[in-house]
């Protein structure tokens, strides 16, 4: 019996359709071919061959966990940094896996889509849930590819503590910077973890300044690696002052060793190790006033005599209180270091009741997450991460809270709609979560069914797909009545195309992918406009008058004003209508049809012969706000991304001439190690397939990451060039 069921949050997890319907038992027994059996609650499964054994968990005490040691935490990171080798390197060393999954070899436990092991990226968050030490650690892996930031964002805000993936080659880099400044805002305490010390070039002083400049975090050293790239073999722990040494034969890092470290074997590592610990300790009682009490009065003659636990204590209290962030090193592939990193997440990340959520919600099925197995559980206790389905109105970004609050989420959906009153509601604020930041989709193209019998079909899965993913828009182009996706890049776009096919079983037909511009005005302009049309024995009349003038503030939507000599009684039944009409005749500017943005629109006057329905009003101003704009001087606005490109030395100057004809504006060339950082501004529309030139250009040495900046005006020459395009003259 599922009734009041209380969850901590629903993580609004993408769980491909044909997972949840095939939800049965095949299914679970596929999944028990790599994980170990759970003991199934409340529900008849103990007849299933083979799903009762020796080593059975019980789920009961894997669901219920007393809060303070829950830990709900995330993996992010830039792309290739190795977020999906060291989760499964968790996995298996928390003994939720039998075998180490590898992403070159396509067989990870987290990355389940088709597209993911195909292509050795992260696109789905994927959630599991394992035990460590006595504590319950519901984890998520998180994309790092920059098409799908959006998917980042909605697992952040459920999190309570996040493990940020840096190769220790590379330090800090694009997308990093993106996660880091999202992790910002969600508030979200974080361990740094400098992967692949064992890579050639790999820096633990180099990743630990980026760390420093790049974030401006302030790092705590809770570990020195011993040796770095090909002599990398272990690390010490300042905190207890031990050293951890991988046994080289073991080859799939369980067996390691843990030991103090002496004068007489290791005097050089020891005296480092005591200056770090040194400096650690000052940095943290300059954080922390408690544990600044502590070392002064007790301890000032000799930090030597702190006991670790102590020190452990101050650490995490720092980190939640997010002044500072713990850094620690290893290597995934070669299994160093990852044991380590789950005592600290227990250690020093917090538990859900220290960050003071409280959600409730009543819902009719609940389901516990194994990348893409889901086992269906009566109960969830608090703190915990759970999956739910068949919620017909909700989407990504809405918060689930009790019935007795749900006018409280009435409340979010007003605010949302702008009536700014309900933002004074403290309480209201309290309860919400932060919303996701949906980014502007900058590519779109038309998309065809194979046949028009199959285009509900069609609409049904982009209206599925929506629903997970609203960084995904679609429209209908009310010239030709073609269905137009538009998304966030090249890859985003064709991985839609691809889940349509393997999720709904729709061959779908894309067109050229087309960047989307927007445009705007450089001087006012006044039009007026009638519009007399008699339907049956109703005559409706409007006349009009706006003027369209641009403004500075950037902004996509209009901004709306009224002549004194519109009078209040008129606003009260047409507003809504004349305001519609405004917003309709900005989405389609008059030269390119795309989005109109900075600009003002300013209604002189309005007559309305008595009868006239509201539509016809719209449609009156709509066409008036198009005249205006269509007399006005205009301009194509082109979006301008951010670009870094790192590239091996040798390649740099290749790469640089390519940018320059691709309208690049290089701002700065760090040097990065062997490798040089180019780092500046290019126009979206001259970057498309830019991946397969970089890799031809350089031999495949080189990686990019790309964001949008803004939108810019485009030169008269490159405008032109661009609308005799659009209108088929070249
Ligand atoms: N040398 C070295 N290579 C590593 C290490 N960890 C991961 N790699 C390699 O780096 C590449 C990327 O690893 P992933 O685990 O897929 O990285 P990711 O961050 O999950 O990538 P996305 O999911 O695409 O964002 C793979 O070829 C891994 O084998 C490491 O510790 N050392």
């Amino acid at each position: 019996m599922l009734t009041n069921l209380r969850i901590f949050a629903v993580s609004h997890q993408t769980i491909p359709s044909v997972h949840i319907n095939n939800l049965c038992c095949y299914k679970i027994r596929a999944s028990l071919k790599r994980l170990k059996p759970y003991v199934l609650l409340g529900r008849n499964y103990s007849s299933l061959p083979g799903l009762i054994g020796n080593d059975i968990k019980s789920l009961h005490s894997v669901i219920n966990p007393p809060i303070a040691k829950i830990r709900n935490i995330g993996i992010m990171a830039h792309i290739d940094a190795g977020k999906t080798t060291t989760t499964e390197r968790i996995l298996y060393y928390s003994g939720y896996t039998r075998s180490l999954g590898d992403v070159d070899d396509g067989d990870t436990v987290t990355d389940f889509m088709a597209q993911e092991r195909e292509r050795g990226i992260t696109i789905q968050s994927a959630a599991v849930t394992f035990d460590w030490k006595g504590y319950r650690v519901n984890l998520i892996d998180t994309p790092g590819h920059v098409d799908f930031t959006l998917e980042v964002e909605r697992c952040l805000r459920v999190l309570d503590g996040a493990v940020a993936v840096l190769d220790a080659s590379a330090g800090v880099e694009a997308q990093t910077l993106t996660v880091w400044r999202q992790a910002d805002k969600h508030k979200i305490p974080r361990i740094c973890f400098l992967n692949k010390m064992d890579k050639t070039g790999a820096s633990f002083k180099y990743a630990v300044e980026s760390i420093r400049e790049k974030l401006k975090a302030k790092p705590l050293l809770l570990q020195l690696p011993i040796g770095e790239a090909k002599t990398f073999k272990g690390l010490v722990d300042v905190v207890t002052k031990e050293k951890l040494l991988w046994n080289s034969n073991s080859n799939d890092g369980k067996d390691f060793e843990r030991k103090p470290l002496l004068e007489v074997s290791d005097p050089e590592l020891l005296k480092e190790t005591t200056e770090a610990r040194n400096a650690l300790i000052e940095q943290v009682a300059d954080l922390d006033d408690e544990f600044a009490d502590l070392v002064l009065g007790e301890f000032s003659e000799n930090f030597d005599l702190l006991p670790a636990e102590k020190l452990q204590h101050a650490i995490h209290r720092v980190t939640l209180a997010q002044t500072a962030v713990p850094v620690l090193c290893g290597s995934a592939l070669k299994n160093k270091g990852v044991q380590p990193l789950l005592d600290a997440v227990t250690m020093y990340l917090p538990s859900p009741e220290e960050r003071n959520y409280e959600f409730l919600e009543r819902i009719s099925r609940l389901l516990l997450p194994f990348a893409d197995q889901h086992i269906e559980i009566s109960s969830l206790s608090a703190g915990n991460i759970a999956l739910t389905v068949g919620l017909k109105h909700t989407a990504t970004g809405d918060t689930l809270v009790s019935s007795k609050s749900s006018a409280l989420a009435a409340a979010r959906r007003a605010e949302r709609e702008g009536e700014k009153k309900h933002r004074q509601n403290n309480e209201a604020e309290r309860l919400l979560l932060a919303g996701v930041e949906i980014p502007e989709p900058v590519f779109f193209c038309t998309i065809e069914p194979p046949s028009v019998a199959k285009q509900p079909d069609l609409e049904h899965a982009l209206k599925c797909l929506q629903r997970e993913d609203p960084s995904l828009k679609v429209r209908l182009d009310p010239d030709s009545g073609q269905t137009i996706l538009c998304g966030m890049g090249e890859l985003h776009i064709e991985i839609i195309h691809d889940r349509i096919k393997r999720e709904y079983g729709l061959e779908t037909y894309l067109g050229p992918l087309q960047v989307a511009y927007r445009e705007t005005i450089l001087n006012s302009a006044r039009a007026t406009d009638t519009l007399d049309r008699t339907l049956g024995d109703k005559r409706h009349l409007v006349t009009v008058e706006v003027e369209a003038r641009p403004i500075e503030t950037s902004s996509l939507m209009p901004v709306i004003e009224y002549a004194e000599s519109i009078s209040e009684e008129l606003l009260k039944v047409s507003q809504q209508a004349i305001e519609n009409g405004i917003h309709s005749a900005c989405l389609q500017g008059p030269l390119l049809g795309s989005p109109v943005q900075d600009v003002a629109i300013t209604l002189h006057s309005l007559t309305v012969h008595p009868g006239t329905s509201t539509t016809m009003i719209s449609a009156c101003v709509s066409r008036c706000v198009q005249k205006a704009l269509k007399k006005a001087d205009k301009q194509v606005l082109e979006p301008l991304m951010n670009l870094e490109v790192t590239v091996a030395r040798d390649y740099l100057s290749p790469v640089l001439g390519d940018l320059a004809q691709r309208r690049g504006n290089i701002q700065e060339i760090q040097t990065r190690q062997d490798n040089k950082v180019v780092i500046g501004f290019v126009p979206l529309a001259e970057i498309m397939g830019y991946s397969t030139a970089l890799r031809t250009l350089t031999s495949g040495s080189a990686t990019f990451a790309l964001e949008l900046s803004t939108y810019q005006a485009m030169n008269p020459q490159d405008q032109n060039t661009l609308l005799n395009r659009r209108s088929g003259l070249t």
